[in-house]
């Protein structure tokens, strides 16, 4: 393997199929080789398509494809050092493991020998080697995966693409073979650009997350960034894990600045550099679902700097490590705390209660 040159730029990116509307429309976007990338979005955004433009199977309207640092527009995927993994993994049926991952190396034209010493190389990587006589029939769902990962990286590509790898597995499965795919990407040293429509797939997985809608990147950056600062109501309700709501400026101090809502005031919100605003303007707002946190209505107001608003619980569902309580705080908007499991049953909500939700004005956070 030949690790190296595996970054990738994609600048002023677009693709129409009508001529008329952009299914990718100006994405522009820097990969550094042996990142692990995961577009993420949901179905017809257009995550397919980029993935089909860097490969080479799908020629772009408008904008370039740099691959290591070669404008690869009009190459061949061949030439281009791009292999794609497939949802369904396309394995030939009437071949054992070791002739799949072996074929692209036969129409080559490479020598048995040679095939041979290369692929038994790759079955010990991806842990297949006891496996090497056996038909894709008789492999599990996983198993499957690695042969077709293998096939498509005995090509030495110094780019994989992966279209929704994941996706014809099970829920358990999933969670297995996402690391899986996170060591083989590792161990191959080369850069993985896999889509999906998964958040927690991406953000379990990624170096870079790249949050698209209708063709347009609308936030990339490192999973945490994209998970704990969402930059707008798309990818913070995509990302999921928020409460959302808006609300009109009332106050602006040295730190914080104080929201109201059309059923709650008083709601303190710290400062943010990147967020200017002014009395009046209307805001969306984010506070995490789990920096919420909840008291008897009897106990007192939380310390200074903090909100605090009344709500009844609607629903309490157990979760394992926390328990999900939603409320009606931010009426007309979801609004929900996770509770850890341990700090919950101290003192159980019932369905009913009125509780206050507070946080801290610094755990609140303006969206674009
Ligand atoms: N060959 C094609 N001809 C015409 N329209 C196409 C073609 N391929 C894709 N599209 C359209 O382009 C848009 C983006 O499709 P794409 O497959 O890239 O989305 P996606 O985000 O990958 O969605 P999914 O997760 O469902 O595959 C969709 O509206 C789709 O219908």
């Amino acid at each position: 393997m030949r690790p190296g040159h595996g970054d990738i730029e994609l600048a002023g990116l677009c693709k129409s199929y009508d001529g008329i509307t952009n299914v990718v429309d100006g994405v522009n976007l820097k990969i550094p080789d042996r990142a692990y990338c995961c577009f993420l979005g949901p179905s017809g955004c257009g995550k397919t398509t980029i993935l089909r433009m860097i490969a080479g199977h799908e020629d772009p309207t408008a904008g370039e494809i740099v691959i290591g640092g070669e404008n690869v527009l009009g190459l061949a995927p061949v030439e281009r050092r791009t292999a794609m993994m497939f949802q369904s993994y396309a394995l030939f049926p009437h071949l054992t493991v070791r002739d799949n991952i072996a074929f692209a190396l036969r129409v080559r034209g490479q020598s048995r020998l040679e095939r041979y010493k290369a692929v038994d190389l790759m079955m010990e990587k991806v842990r297949l080697t006891e496996l090497a006589d056996r038909l894709p029939a008789n492999l599990s769902g996983g198993q499957q995966q690695r042969v077709a990962l293998a096939r498509a990286a005995i090509t030495e590509p110094r780019v994989l693409l992966l279209d929704e790898p994941l996706s014809a597995l099970d829920e358990q499965l999933r969670v297995q073979m996402r690391q899986e795919l996170r060591r083989m990407q590792r161990e191959l040293g080369i850069t993985f650009v896999h889509v999906t429509h998964t958040q927690l797939e991406a953000i379990a997985l990624a170096d870079i997350v790249v949050v698209m809608e209708k063709g347009k990147i609308k936030q990339s950056g490192p999973a945490r960034d994209v998970y704990a600062y969402p930059r707008d109501r798309y990818v913070a309700e995509f990302l999921g894990g928020q409460n959302i709501f808006s609300g009109k400026v009332e106050q602006v101090g040295s730190d914080h600045l104080v929201i109201s809502q059309p059923h709650r005031t008083g709601i303190h919100v710290g400062v943010q550099a990147d967020r200017r605003v002014g009395i009046g303007d209307r805001i969306d707002l984010a506070v995490r679902r789990d920096d919420i946190e909840l008291m008897r209505a009897t106990s007192g107001e939380p310390g200074g700097g903090a909100t605090a608003l009344p709500g009844r619980v609607l629903a309490i569902e157990y979760q394992g490590s926390f328990v999900k309580v939603m409320l009606d705080t931010i009426p007309d908007e979801e609004f929900i705390a996770y509770v850890p499991e341990r700090t919950f049953f101290q003192d159980p909500f019932n369905v009913g209660d009125v509780l206050l939700a507070t946080w801290s004005a610094g755990r609140a956070r303006i969206l674009a």
